[in-house]
């Protein structure tokens, strides 16, 4: 067993309130995907038993934890807050050179886990329940609720920082320990997140972070009997896997998957408003959100005008390191996001025409980097595989529509069902689009990225287990409901 002395970027596993090795004595590597000759840090390479000695802890330290009152354990969290807050810039640069985004966006969501924390602490103090009048006049009849008891915490690499933070933070206020598992890719950061978590002083076994491969540790999770709740953010292919895994041994679990997200440009709209979203929502992040805007909507009358704006702007894109002022748009995740943004840039090529970008970036700044260039494709239609599967990256395919009808028909024509957007000045269209766009989270005016946390987010169709995470909701996932009869 070694113990973690100092902040680094080498992280071992946090297990039973201390950082512990793995016993296969393999580590990952991560290094900077605008630059592989940095190298951001280290975790641990981890196995079966290391995910077993994490969820012993866990269960082992739940009855304790369950049995503070909501005010002591949201202390523990607003004390988590402070310390992230003070960490911010370091927490910040450490995401955007282990993931690539922009240090703008790596501290705006390193805030944004601050003000997570900061809402998820104030919940503790808040109702958990309601007394429903009893048809017996002589009791009492009321809900209350109770945590599930262990957690399985399993993240993706696109949000090192919130997605943990919006996951964990509702879990430990209700009373849950958890054990959690980050994507490799971004795990370093994730350790960041976990070392506040610990320096607030939170008791041992309540968290834990075991890092290694997500078949291994991932799936393990899925299928411990201990773990009495699985909570994911990723693909569809690994979210429907750990589900059907999950509802085999009866345990509870909450997916959020992808996005395949429209915006709507109708005939009225303010068209400089709509081509910033569409570059801000489909873009930022180099388009690796699953809130992400990926298709583009827009009405005859003002197609060419708003393509002509559009296409100008994109052309202006800066890429490059995150950490560079001045750069807007930093690389993708990893040589095989990279490949498979590609790929799908090719595939849009046979498909549609190429209006801009559609290329890795190459010369000095760019050729230690995952980089490709902001892409726009023109003459989509629906059924092309650019216009059907989430792509990840920074590609835009435009459609052209009639009228406000085909335009909602179209954005609806995908197996996902996660966020969508309308630019329009008409009231009426507002309303249609509200009623008939079939998503979780439908934005009039706004990019179709942009969550906030104290409000339910979640997709429908493909896009979700038909959860909602995050605000209040989060509550219907990290409890469980308790009707009380007392005569
Ligand atoms: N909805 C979202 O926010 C995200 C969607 N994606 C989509 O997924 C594609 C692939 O990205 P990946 O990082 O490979 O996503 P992924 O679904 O493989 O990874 C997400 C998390 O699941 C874990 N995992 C992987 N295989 C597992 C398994 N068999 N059992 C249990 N856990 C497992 C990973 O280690 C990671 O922690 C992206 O191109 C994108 O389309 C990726 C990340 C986030
Ligand atoms: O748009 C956002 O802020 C959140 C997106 C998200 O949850 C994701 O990409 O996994």
């Amino acid at each position: 067993m070694a113990v973690q002395t100092e902040k680094s970027n080498r992280f071992l596993n946090f297990i039973n309130g201390e950082w512990v090795a793995s016993d296969t004595n393999e580590v990952i590597t991560n290094r900077n995907p605008a630059n592989t000759d940095d190298v951001v840090g280290q975790v641990q390479k981890s196995s079966l038993e290391d995910l077993n000695n994490a969820v012993a802890a866990a269960k082992t330290a739940k009855k304790e934890w369950k049995n503070l009152s909501g005010a002591a354990r949201g202390q523990y969290l607003f004390k988590a807050a402070d310390i992230l807050e003070s960490r911010q810039e370091e927490v910040a640069e450490c995401m955007t050179r282990e993931m690539g985004k922009t240090y703008p966006e790596a501290k705006g969501e390193t805030a944004r886990g601050v003000a997570i924390l900061r809402y998820y602490a104030g919940e503790g103090m808040r109702k958990v329940g309601d007394v429903i009048p009893s048809s017996d006049s002589e009791a009492l009849m009321f809900t209350t609720r109770a945590p599930l008891g262990v957690v399985g915490v399993i993240t993706p690499w696109n949000f090192p920082v919130a997605i943990p933070v919006w996951k964990t933070a509702p879990a430990l206020i209700y009373g849950n320990t958890i054990v959690l598992k980050p994507a490799s890719e971004a795990a370093v950061t994730c350790g960041k997140v976990m070392e506040c978590l610990q320096e607030a002083g939170i008791p041992a076994g309540v968290i834990n972070m075991v890092t290694g491969p997500g078949s291994v540790i991932g799936q393990g999770l899925a299928e411990h009997p201990d773990v009495n709740g699985i909570t994911f953010t990723g693909s569809n292919k690994v979210g429907k896997n750990i589900g059907q895994t999950a509802l085999a041994r009866g345990a509870k679990y909450q997916l959020e998957m992808g996005g395949k997200n429209p915006v709507i440009v109708a005939s009225d709209a303010d068209l400089d408003l709509a081509v910033d979203a569409t570059i801000s929502g489909g873009l930022k992040s180099t388009g690796q959100k699953c809130t992400a805007t990926s298709r583009v909507i827009v009405q005859s009358d003002v197609y060419e005008t708003f393509k002509e704006k559009l296409v100008a702007k994109v052309k202006e894109i800066s890429v490059g390191d995150g950490m560079k002022e001045g750069t807007w748009m930093g690389p993708s995740v990893s040589e095989t996001q990279l490949n498979t943004v590609l790929s799908y840039i090719e595939k849009g090529k046979e498909e549609g025409t190429l209006l801009c970008g559609g290329e890795k970036l190459s010369g000095e700044e760019y050729e230690k980097g995952y980089f490709v260039a902001p892409t726009v494709f023109d003459d989509i239609t629906t059924d092309a595989t650019i216009a059907q599967e989430e792509i990840f990256g920074p590609v835009l395919a435009l459609m052209k529509v009639d009228d406000l009808e085909e335009a909602i028909e179209l954005a609806n024509d995908v197996e996902y069902g996660l966020s969508a957007s309308i630019f329009t000045t008409n009231i009426q269209k507002m309303l249609s689009f509200i009623d008939d766009m079939d998503a979780g989270l439908v934005r009039i005016n706004a990019e179709s990225a942009g969550v906030e946390l104290q409000a339910p987010f979640g997709g429908m169709k493909q896009s979700s287990s038909h959860s909602r995470e995050q605000g209040e909701a989060a509550k219907e996932f990290f409890t469980s409901i308790k009707t009380v009869f007392v005569k």
